[in-house]
């Protein structure tokens, strides 16, 4: 293999223009699989959730599962795609043994949404990815390539194959040419799939989980010189299993090809695979001679004819959507752009709304779940919402401190037990002592105390110095262990001494 020269990025993007396109497969998550009755769940023993007809056996026929016709329009319709009144699956014929009956059913020039959009925002800027078609197919099955040198996948001394997989629902949403991203080409690609991964998230329909492969992108990247008006040869990168790594990706495309073109080499139409250890792409199989799938309609399905009652029916069960959520928190909330991206970034928006369900306003709940809480999610290394506590159990503490029983300080003491396991907050309060010293009497006679102890302090009080009074306010409350009530200790200080 010949190595090939790598050109930085800046100068890489001074030279020419990137465009992109991204094709995306989502399995949906219903119970049963596209045209059979088997379950979907994933990580069973391999094989044990198959039938005649996701194997593929002679005589077995296929039936379209509707849950999965309705996980699609979902999603066409969130993308802003029209649906169509009539389309049909089609068979494409190819050999690869993860798929048993060497066709996959899919969709081909009659694709059931097209025509779509999704806005997506990096650095304060809105692109708009226009999207070319959404269409339903079925996955494959899976190969296992086992032992033979490492890293030679074909080299493996030999494969076990998993069906589990085949026949699981699968969508494919595939983008226009995505152009005049300029140097934030990487930013845009990951922009997009974050984006539509919420959407479909919020939807229901998917779990879409890159890691566990239910949501899988396909990376399409060419170049062209600065000012030229043609595309060049695009290569679409395979394996891109997260965020990252999207962006990662393209990044490394744009600099591979840039590379490659400025030593008057040609880009060839391939598949290529992304690594994540070194974060490039090695070459996989070429495209140079389009593959021949041998497309027809499939012959053991009827044709889909969404009629328009049900598409609006579809249309009107929709959630409301990430960005129409983002627009309201953001009102409601009274956040800054960037306190909004924060929130949406650490996961918060589900915790900070359900807190606020509990009765707590806002601007509390998002203090506890972005500060405390982030902070121990992040030295854990877990996400926010895989904390052990619950929105209910923060507008708790968050009463107590509105009912003067509890100061920030003591409620910060609170979740720290509440994350140690030590019981739900009041249990905490209880078995730790915390509690908010306001019973006058008791306050009154630590006042005094301080007073005497202080007495150089005390003097410039009284000398009209008021601002001496926080040294003491500060003595109170180390001799109380900060559960006195700072404001009426302060009252207090300055009642006795001016
Ligand atoms: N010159 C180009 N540079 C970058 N992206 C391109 C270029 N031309 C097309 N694309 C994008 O590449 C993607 C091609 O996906 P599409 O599913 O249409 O075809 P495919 O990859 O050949 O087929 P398959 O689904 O079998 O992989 C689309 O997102 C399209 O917008
Ligand atoms: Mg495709
Ligand atoms: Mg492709």
């Amino acid at each position: 293999m010949s190595v090939e020269t790598v050109m930085a990025y800046d100068e890489a993007l001074a030279r020419f223009e990137p465009v992109l396109g991204i094709e995306t497969h989502i399995e949906l998550g219903t119970a049963s699989k596209m045209f059979c009755g088997c379950p979907t769940g994933f990580g069973a023993e391999p094989n044990t959730q198959v039938c005649p007809v996701c194997l593929g056996l002679p005589g077995s026929l296929p039936v379209t599962n509707r849950a999965a016709i309705e996980g699609i329009v979902k999603i066409g319709l969130a993308l802003n795609c029209d649906i169509v009144e009539w389309c049909r699956f089609a068979r494409k014929n190819y050999f690869y043994p993860d798929m048993p009956k060497n066709f996959q059913i899919s969709q081909y020039d009659e694709p059931l949404c097209v025509d779509g959009y999704l806005d997506v925002d990096v650095d304060g800027e809105t692109y708009r990815v226009e999207i070319e078609r959404v269409h339903m197919e079925e996955d494959t099955g899976k190969s296992l390539h086992v032992g033979g040198a490492t890293g030679r996948i074909h080299g493996a001394e030999y494969s076990l194959v998993d069906y589990n997989r085949a026949g699981i629902p699968l969508v494919e949403i595939v983008t226009r040419p995505i152009v005049a991203t300029g140097d934030k080409a990487p930013f845009v690609a990951r922009a997009y799939a974050t984006e539509l991964r919420e959407l479909v998230r919020s939807l229901d329909v998917s779990d879409v989980r890159m890691e566990q492969g239910s949501m899988r992108c396909d990376v399409n990247v060419s170049l062209m010189p600065r000012g030229a008006s043609e595309w060049g040869t695009r290569t679409e990168t395979k394996n891109v299993n997260s965020l990252r790594s999207v962006e990662r990706a393209v990044r490394s495309e744009i600099e591979r090809q840039a590379g490659v073109l400025s030593d008057g080499g040609r880009i060839v139409q391939e598949t290529r695979h992304f690594h994540e250890e070194t974060g490039r792409t090695t070459s996989g199989r070429s495209k140079e001679e389009a593959q021949d799938y041998r497309y027809f309609p499939e012959p053991d399905l009827v044709p889909m004819a969404p009629s328009r009652e049900w598409v609006d029916e579809v249309r009107a069960s929709l959630p409301e959507l990430p960005a129409a959520r983002r627009r309201r928190i953001q009102g409601e909330w009274g956040l800054s752009d960037l306190e909004l991206r924060d929130v949406v970034n650490a996961g918060a928006v589900d915790l900070i709304e359900a807190t606020i369900a509990h009765g707590t306003d806002a601007t509390s709940a998002r203090k506890w779940w972005m500060n405390q809480l982030s902070r121990h999610a992040t030295e854990q290394g877990v996400e926010l919402a895989e904390l052990p506590v619950t929105p209910e159990q923060v507008a708790r503490v968050q009463a107590m401190i509105t009912a003067g029983e509890l100061n920030d300080k003591l409620a910060r003491s609170v979740f720290e037990g509440v994350l140690a396991g030590e019981g739900t907050p009041d249990e905490v309060v209880a078995k730790r002592g915390l509690k908010v010293v306001s019973d006058e009497g008791e306050l009154a006679s630590v006042v005094d105390q301080v007073i005497a102890e202080n007495a150089g302090v005390a003097d410039k009080v009284r000398a009209g110095k008021v601002a001496a009074a926080g040294a003491l306010v500060g003595a109170v409350m180390k001799a109380t262990r900060g559960q006195a009530d700072a404001g009426r200790a302060r009252e207090l200080i300055l009642e006795k001494l001016t």
